[in-house]
């Protein structure tokens, strides 16, 4: 039985909507803690900042904002498969839901956050998709001081269904050179670089000197994003995967979105379930994953 909301709800005073670039519709928020974009395009995290504080994540100057194609940086939902779909190679990498617009259910200040609340189902598109099941997906974002997400997943089929998720997370940084990301070590992983490669983890944390895309499956670990002048955490819950990438020269070359020399100031640190750690639900079953960002200086 659903439970979303069908009218657009009351906006409080720090919660507007209006039209983005592209002249896609965009959620701004405006707190007493933090501030934060949201488009309805992927219910995408394009922006978050601490008040007081410098933006915390990454968009390509390159991104393109149009509807059908993946915004490049901030938060994509990646949903209900990752990657390439295996059954179907013409399917939307990373799934539909990140080129999908979702709708905003709920919108309110909770002392000095603000929280957001957004709903996907399935379509007629999603029901002619490579994973045609009847799904409700629920996305929670609460702008402060942090920025946590939840998202919920439940099965309306009849049947058990499979999905991996991913949160996305673009992070700015300084320069990927001198970047590690803490948390991950003896962590196995797959190097999708090397093809999939199962790797043993490593004693140290990631460091970046060449294409990075690895797959770290087991691990609820929060992990700490350093580049010498801020820490920004990733704490999660209701995720057995991490996922790190950074595309390196040739590869940010070769994407149309991305812009030039910008894949020094990034670097993706994603919440997930996928691959081994897929999320299998019975019928009515649901499963909440959640993230949450805190930004300190460095020490
Ligand atoms: O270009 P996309 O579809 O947004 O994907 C970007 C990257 O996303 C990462 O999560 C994957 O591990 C990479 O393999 C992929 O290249």
């Amino acid at each position: 039985m659903s439970t979303i909301p069908t009218a657009l709800p009351v906006l409080p005073a720090s919660v507007h909507l209006a039209p983005g670039v592209g002249g896609l519709p965009i959620v701004r928020v405006t707190g007493r803690a933090g501030s934060a974009e949201v488009y309805l395009h992927g219910a995408h995290v394009a922006s978050w900042a601490p008040a007081g504080g410098a933006p915390v994540l990454w968009m390509s100057a390159g991104s393109r904002f149009t509807p059908g194609t993946a915004i490049r940086g901030g938060i994509p939902i990646c949903f209900p498969w990752f990657g390439p779909n295996a059954a179907d190679a013409t399917a939307p990498a990373h799934g539909f839901a990140r080129v999908t617009e979702w709708q905003l259910s709920g919108a309110a200040e909770v002392g000095d956050d603000v929280v957001l609340t957004f709903h996907l189902t399935d379509s007629p598109a999603t029901r002619a998709s490579a994973w045609p099941h009847p799904f409700e997906a629920r996305y929670t974002v609460t702008v402060g001081a942090t920025l946590r997400l939840e998202l919920t997943v439940t099965n309306r089929d009849t049947v058990a269904v499979t999905v991996e998720e991913a949160l996305h997370s673009y992070f700015a940084i300084d320069d990927i050179h001198r970047t590690t990301v803490a948390g991950l070590e003896g962590v196995p992983f797959l190097d999708k670089v090397a093809g999939a490669t199962p790797t043993p983890g490593s004693p140290e944390p990631v460091s970046f000197t060449a294409e990075t895309d690895r797959v770290y499956s087991g691990t609820t670990a929060t992990t700490t994003i350093d580049d010498g002048a801020r820490r920004i955490a990733v704490t999660k819950t209701g995720s057995d995967s991490t996922v790190v990438w950074n595309p390196w020269i040739d590869k940010a070359a070769a994407m149309a979105d991305f812009g030039s020399q910008e894949w020094t100031g990034m670097v993706c640190v994603e919440t997930c379930n996928v691959g081994a750690d897929a999320i299998t639900l019975d019928p009515g079953a649901s499963h909440t994953m959640t993230a949450e960002f805190t930004v300190t200086p460095a020490a």
